[in-house]
């Protein structure tokens, strides 16, 4: 942060200096594709991935540095019943995480990703964001910054994901204020609310939308005011990752909640970033819908943790090998198209 200056115009000035896609890698990785052993265009979305890496890489594509960072962080509204589980899960599954016992862990191993977790001040909850902001604006600014740490070794690949019981209200509410809708179009169940639940929880949102009311037009005010400290990290580490040139893979609901904030302030911050999947939380679908993206994966997922990016990461890998690992019509002989 500088001296000078409210730290939110700090952020406003890094994406200020986004750069677009490299079209001569992009060029030159696509000159390489045609001569592929394969029918033109027979990879599908496949070949579009290698294209993407290619051209936010700025080289040929490669990814032999991939790495899972998840944010973690706890949430004063979680107080109020809005999940269906108690908010000492947060620190409880950070423990599991280091001692290799997630869903994550695993989904990591069978794909040889690097796995970093970030705890985020978890003994200290955001402000219940029904009684005022979550965060103050040096706080959000700062644990931006903090996010975009999860840079340090350059990974060449970087997959974004989440833990943070209470976290889906929280996004739900920040979707819904980005967007102008209904607590009830963004509120979902999260990790398994019966509808007693979810009524609740929509009443939560409703309440914290007219609090916030006056100060949403901004999308670093909607952050702050609504969101928690793993979603402002992961918008950090989205704007970092552009700027140092990573392609980023993004998770699901609190996610792509973070990563909206950033596409409201730029429609093109997001242009980097592959959504990995759509999950089963229903207001995900529609943030997707909102964002102009369409996911790689649909698998009924609604784990969070980065799982479903990582997911996609093994596909993004194997991407990358056959383009640079295939060999060509005339490396192999095999006759051309007629
Ligand atoms: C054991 C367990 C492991 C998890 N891993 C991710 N989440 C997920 O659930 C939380 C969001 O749902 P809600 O808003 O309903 O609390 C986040 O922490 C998310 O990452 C988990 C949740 C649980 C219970
Ligand atoms: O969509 C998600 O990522 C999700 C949904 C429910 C709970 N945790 C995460």
């Amino acid at each position: 942060m500088s001296a000078t200056g409210l730290p939110f115009d700090d952020i406003r000035a890094l994406l200020a200096r986004m750069e677009g896609p490299d079209r001569s890698a992009l060029h030159a990785k696509r000159h390489r594709e045609a001569e592929l052993v394969k029918p033109a265009g027979s990879l599908g979305r496949i070949e579009d991935l290698s294209d993407w890496l290619s051209a936010w890489q700025g080289r040929a594509p490669a990814v032999r540095r991939p790495v899972v960072a998840i944010f973690a962080g706890t949430h004063g509204v979680a107080a109020r019943g809005v999940s269906a589980y108690p908010s000492e899960v947060t620190r409880q599954m950070v423990e599991t995480f280091a001692a290799g016992g997630a869903a994550i862990n695993q989904i990591c191993a069978a794909y040889d990703l690097g796995l970093k977790v970030f705890d985020l001040a978890l003994d200290f909850p955001t402000q219940d964001f029904t009684t005022g902001a979550a965060l103050d604006e040096k706080a959000c600014a700062a644990t931006m910054a903090f996010g975009m740490e999860c840079l340090e070794g350059s990974p060449d690949l970087l997959c974004l994901g989440e833990m943070g019981i209470g976290n889906t209200t929280s996004a739900a509410a920040v979707l819904a204020a980005l967007f102008n809708g209904a607590a009830s179009e963004w509120v979902g169940p999260g990790t398994g609310l019966d509808a007693q639940g979810v009524a609740r929880k929509t009443a939560v949102v409703e309440e914290a939308l007219a609090l916030h009311r006056a100060h949403l037009a901004d999308p670093l005010e909607v952050l702050r005011r609504l969101g928690g400290r793993e979603m402002a990290a992961i918008a950090g580490a989205i704007l970092a990752a552009r700027l140092q040139r990573v392609p980023v893979i993004l998770d699901g609901f609190a996610t792509t909640a973070a990563a909206a904030v950033l596409f409201k302030l730029d429609e093109t911050a997001l242009d980097h970033c592959l959504f990995a999947h759509v999950s089963a939380e229903p207001g995900h679908r529609q943030a997707l819908e909102r964002l102009g993206k369409v996911p790689l994966l649909a698998l009924g997922m609604r784990l969070g943790e980065g799982t479903g990016a990582a997911l996609a990461a093994g596909i993004v890998k194997a991407a990358a090998a056959v383009h640079s690992g295939m060999a060509t019509f005339e490396q192999t002989g095999v006759s051309k198209k007629l």
